[in-house]
């Protein structure tokens, strides 16, 4: 175990070196790797002193215990916006949107072990890099419509980038996913047998390059092209393109409503429940967000994201957020009573305000650093 760079917390998030690779480990299992704030200054640290590091060539990130990481820690943030500081939200995103900014735009290769639980910000830390392989215990999901949330961490930028409109189906239902088809429509690049991820690390660990190809022909030789299950969503493509296509919530509601109808596809039905389950609001400002995104960059996708969830974190038009984590993550009711109710509550005005400025003279649009490269792109393997 190597020491972390200055200001990094130790314990939270564990460091190893090897040669010319770092191996970058989420270390609270108990709470399934959910990101703090420590572990995103911690990570912050790492990836900006190692981008400066001759000696560091390669970056390996991994969860530790039966998560990859189960996303931001919502409950540390509820409890402090409970005690009347929204700010503590807004930073906490600060940091994290900053990056998922890094990642994106990183001069060496990162590759991400992605077994286990991955989802919400752990998809942030992982999605945005150059490698991400998938296994067969892989699960993933964006689940921030079921929590009065949206999906962020420059979500808009990769999901809107998925084959036709299977984003918008990935974002409003909170889809879970597995990792052949994380693999299949481009969020993994490589797809690992769990017991063969180990022999991939050690073989990592020995790389002394930082050329992706070189680093892309090692993984190559520890993965397979796995097949999707037969009821995989994405054997529901024309009907996805279909249904999420249409211009709003309500209208993907009644299609898939339509395709029910004619069908007895349980997918479809479930597909609807989760719809239904969702917070109206998050699924109408999520609708927009991925719509948006198809066109922007993803530090335009970043950008646009912390101006939404500050007006989230206020709670100005709606308080699902907190409502969303009191149901799923502290009383785990699951039960929540979103305000207002009902998605023809939820007026184009409303959803209108969460793109707009924060109206406090203490507050900022997200800066983001100048950096070489933009972003890269989503390769489906449909
Ligand atoms: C399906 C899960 C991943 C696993 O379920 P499980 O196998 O039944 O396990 P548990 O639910 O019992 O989770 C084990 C422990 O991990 C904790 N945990 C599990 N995810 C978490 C978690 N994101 N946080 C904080 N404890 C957690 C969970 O509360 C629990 O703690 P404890 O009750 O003390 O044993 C389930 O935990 C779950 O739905 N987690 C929430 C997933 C989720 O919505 N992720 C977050 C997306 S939103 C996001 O990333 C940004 C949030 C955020 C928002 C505002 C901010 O200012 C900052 C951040």
């Amino acid at each position: 175990m190597a020491s972390l760079p200055p200001g990094a917390d130790s314990d939270q998030l564990l460091v190893e070196e090897n040669g010319s690779t770092r191996t970058l480990i989420m270390n609270r299992p108990k709470q399934l790797n959910a990101l703090s704030s420590a572990m995103i200054m911690g990570l912050l640290r790492c990836f900006t002193a190692y981008e400066k590091d001759d000696k560091v060539k390669l970056l390996i990130m991994k969860g530790k215990g039966r998560a990859f990481c189960a996303g931001g820690d919502v409950a540390a943030v509820v409890r402090a916006i409970n005690n009347g500081s929204w700010k503590y939200g807004a930073d906490f995103f600060r940091n994290e949107f900053l990056l998922n900014y890094i990642i994106a735009t990183y001069s060496k290769p990162q590759v991400s072990l992605l077994a286990g639980i991955v989802m919400g910000g752990g998809a942030g830390v992982s999605l945005h890099g150059r490698f991400r392989v998938t296994t067969e215990n892989t699960v993933f999901a964006m689940p921030e419509t079921a929590l009065g949330l949206f999906p962020d961490i420059g979500a808009s930028y990769f999901l809107s980038r998925l084959p036709g409109f299977y984003g918008e189906y990935v974002a409003l239902a909170g889809a879970r996913l597995d990792g052949a088809e994380m693999h299949a429509c481009g969020l993994a690049t490589h797809f690992v047998q769990l017991n063969r991820l180990p022999l991939l690390e050690e073989s990592l660990k020995k790389v002394d390059t930082s050329n992706p190809f070189a680093v892309c022909g090692i993984i190559d030789q520890f993965s397979h092209q796995p097949s999707l299950k037969e009821n995989s969503s994405l054997n529901r493509l024309e009907i996805i393109n279909k249904c999420f296509s249409k211009r709003t919530v309500e209208e993907i509601i009644s299609a898939l409503e339509q395709e029910a109808s004619n069908s007895a596809d349980e997918w479809v039905a479930a597909t609807i429940q989760s719809l239904k389950k969702a917070s109206p609001t998050s699924l109408k400002i999520s609708l927009r967000s991925i719509r948006e995104g198809r066109t922007q960059t993803v530090g335009e996708c970043l950008r646009r994201e912390y101006r939404m969830v500050c007006h989230v974190m206020r709670g100005d038009f709606s308080r699902d957020f907190f409502e969303g984590c009191r149901a799923i993550l502290v009383d785990k009711d699951r039960n929540p009573k979103w305000m207002p109710p009902r998605l023809e509550q939820v007026h184009d005005e409303a959803v209108e305000q969460y793109f707009s400025r924060i109206n406090d003279p203490q507050w900022e649009d997200l800066n983001l650093p100048a950096r070489r490269s933009h972003g890269r792109n989503i390769e489906s393997k449909l």
